[in-house]
């Protein structure tokens, strides 16, 4: 049977469902492939993973209405409380909460790359980027464990806020904008990310570097107030004005400068919105 005949055109969005992690990565690998062969992400439903000499036919799918998942992204400027955000949600259940891997970035056996980076971007940027572009990834093809999946960004915003950033402020040599911008193309365009739900945590600057200065990580002490703003802009020209890269689902805005307490009771009352996903 020719492996495009196992695709079927009248299911959306998928999601791996294996039971073994042999089976899982097989199962990627053969993501990827249906996706070059011209399904719109997601419409790959059925396929064949091989693990060792045993075959498996593996559905790949969730949304076919019983088993329905919901995938939303929390984005925002540095400490504009995403994080804070997602523990708020983490106590309702059937809510999965992924938090950015940011453990990993400031340690990969024993190195530094968020702290290199900070010191010095033109030398160290390419290598924290294309570390977090992989973990990034690592989060978004992992195995969902309840019915909705809130994710502290993405493998979009690395790309488009934090990469466009080093790369327009002259900090990140051509070429290595130039790599990394191949290595993301491909990933997007070969493996089905899938995303219901963008919500913008927005925030201005300003109350960002307060909140930095007060959680006070190492690596972000030289921030300054104007790295925040670049972030700011590249966020609303993205998530606000549209102008400048493709927005991969629709946006929820939460405006997030207000003390925590008023946030709580915003994150409550959009809670209703958040679930229905892009039905927003
Ligand atoms: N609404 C708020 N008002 C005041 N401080 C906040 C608020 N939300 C978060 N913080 C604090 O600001 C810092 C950054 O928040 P965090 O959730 O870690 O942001 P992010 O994950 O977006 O970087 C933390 O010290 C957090 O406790
Ligand atoms: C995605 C991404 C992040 N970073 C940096 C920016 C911050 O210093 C941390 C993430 O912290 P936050 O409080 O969760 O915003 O990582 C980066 O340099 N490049 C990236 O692609």
């Amino acid at each position: 049977m020719s492996f495009n005949s196992l695709c079927m055109n009248n299911l959306w969005r998928s999601a791996i469902r294996l039971s073994s992690n042999a089976a899982v990565t097989s199962t990627r690998l053969v993501a990827i492939r249906c996706k070059r062969f011209g399904d719109k992400r997601g419409e790959l439903c059925q396929t064949r993973a091989h693990s060792n000499n045993t075959q498996h036919v593996s559905r790949k799918l969730v949304r076919n209405g019983k088993e329905k998942k919901l995938v939303v992204f929390i984005e925002g400027n540095i400490a504009s409380g995403k994080t804070t955000c997602l523990e708020y949600f983490s106590k309702t259940s059937n809510i999965e909460v992924l938090t950015e891997p940011v453990s990993k970035w400031r340690n990969v056996r024993g190195h530094n790359p968020l702290g290199l980076m900070y010191q010095d971007p033109t030398r160290w940027g390419i290598t924290l980027q294309t570390y977090v572009q992989l973990t990034m990834l690592d989060r978004h093809l992992s195995t969902m464990s309840a019915p909705v999946r809130m994710m502290e960004r993405s493998i979009y915003s690395a790309k488009y806020i934090f990469v466009e950033n080093l790369f327009r402020s002259g900090k990140m040599p051509e070429v290595d904008f130039a790599v990394l911008s191949e290595w993301f193309e491909w990933i997007t365009q070969n493996i089905a990310i899938p995303v219901d739900l963008i919500v913008y945590l927005q925030s201005s600057p300003q109350t960002c570097h307060e909140r930095l200065k007060e959680r006070c990580r190492e690596e972000e002490k030289i921030i300054p107030l104007e790295y925040l703003e670049a972030i700011h802009q590249l966020y609303e020209d993205w998530l606000i004005k549209k102008t400048s890269f493709n927005v991969p689902a629709p946006v929820l805005v939460i405006p997030a400068d207000d003390d925590l307490q008023k946030m709580l009771h915003q994150y409550e009352e959009n809670r209703e919105k958040i679930l229905a996903g892009s039905n927003v």
